[in-house]
């Protein structure tokens, strides 16, 4: 039977890939049974109102094509809706982590592929006040540099990644007053940045948050005691790697619900976006989105998910290389050299 999807594109995303791509696209998605069309949002706000109205219009799925941004603004359309379609993703933005989390290619062919297979997997997704988001939330010192470094580094994981690269850029930290009242754990304290992940793989990092898995009803909570800068320096490098967990400047805990507050001013960035300022209410809702994914594990960068699987994957060279590298830039540069080959 054929389907019904709404296809939601930012056409600003990425190198604005979706205007050259679309015709082939629906092309393809019709061809696999599956009756698209479109809504190309007009700025902020616009893939959140388009989702809704979707839902509303009884669509079978949702498309989100677009980089982590459209898909947060597609989530917030979604989270409140009794009835929640499929969702289906095209990466085509600057930043795609939350794709690149659940195995989700940049090749438009095979990420229409997935969608067309309509295997899916049912994932958590947090909640903060009266928004939502799908990877992470953080805040601290570095957030309000947020918009002033390049996009695909707006996450604040790649603002560490990139701010440890070159430390004349370190900008004037300071640690900032925290309250966190959870279940689990509570304290009060000076931190330089806190963390509440929903995935392991934030920014390309998958060894951050290792525990965390998209459904396991629970949200990951990182936090930084206050330190000098060479320490932090060292400290977030350690992260970077995944090799904090021992140290003692680092609190990580699960919980289904956190509160933070501060004195400070403090604002807070949601998968790469602004997300207001502290005080903020965090919870998860347990299976709530419906994703369409990648049944093979072949673009998996989980090492594991890809050794089982390495039968299946075509492209298995390519992904083991950036699975090994620890540098957020050799996984930029792979798929930017990817993306380019795409474009040729
Ligand atoms: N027509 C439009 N013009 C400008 N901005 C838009 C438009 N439609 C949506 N947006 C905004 O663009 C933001 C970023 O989009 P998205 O994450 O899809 O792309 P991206 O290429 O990864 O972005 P960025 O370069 O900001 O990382 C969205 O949060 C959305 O509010």
């Amino acid at each position: 039977m054929v389907k019904r999807a709404r296809l939601i594109y930012n056409p600003t995303s990425g190198r604005e890939e979706m205007k050259k791509r679309l015709p082939d696209i629906l092309n393809r998605l019709e061809r696999g049974g599956i009756e698209t069309s479109c809504h190309a949002t007009i700025g902020e706000g616009d893939a959140t109102l388009a989702a809704a109205t979707a839902i509303e219009r009884g669509f079978d799925m949702i498309i989100a094509a677009g980089g982590d941004g459209t898909l947060n603004e597609v989530i917030n359309g979604m989270a409140e809706q009794e009835h929640r379609p499929a969702l289906g993703i095209l990466p085509v933005g600057t930043t795609n982590d939350f794709a690149r989390a659940v195995g989700i290619p940049k090749n438009w062919e095979a990420a229409c592929d997935i969608i067309i297979r309509q295997h899916s997997r049912v994932i958590d997704i947090g909640k903060v006040n009266e928004k939502y988001f799908i990877n992470i939330a953080g805040g601290g010192s570095m957030t309000e540099l947020t918009y002033e470094v390049p996009s695909r580094l707006k996450t604040m994981v790649g603002q560490l990644a990139y701010y440890m690269k070159g430390l004349e850029k370190l900008p004037r930290l300071r640690p900032i007053e925290l309250d966190i009242r959870s279940e689990e754990y509570s304290v009060n304290g000076q931190f330089m940045l806190f963390l509440i992940s929903n995935s392991n793989s934030v920014g390309g990092f998958e060894k951050l948050a290792p525990m965390a898995t998209l459904d396991d009803g629970l949200l990951d909570v990182i936090l930084l005691k206050k330190c000098n800068l060479a320490d932090f320096v060292k400290l977030v490098t350690l992260a970077l790697r995944g090799e904090h967990l021992n140290d003692s400047h680092f609190v990580t805990f699960q919980t289904k619900h956190v509160e933070v507050s501060s004195k400070d001013y403090t604002q807070l960035n949601l998968d790469g976006e602004f997300g207001g300022t502290l005080p903020c209410s965090f919870s998860v809702l347990p299976k709530h989105i419906s994703v369409l994914v990648d049944e093979t594990g072949t673009y998996s960068y989980n090492m594991k998910k890809h050794r089982d699987h390495h039968e299946h994957a075509e492209h298995a060279d390519t992904h083991t290389e950036a699975c090994d590298g620890d540098n957020k830039d050799e996984l930029q540069d792979l798929e930017d050299r990817e993306h380019d080959e795409q474009m040729k």
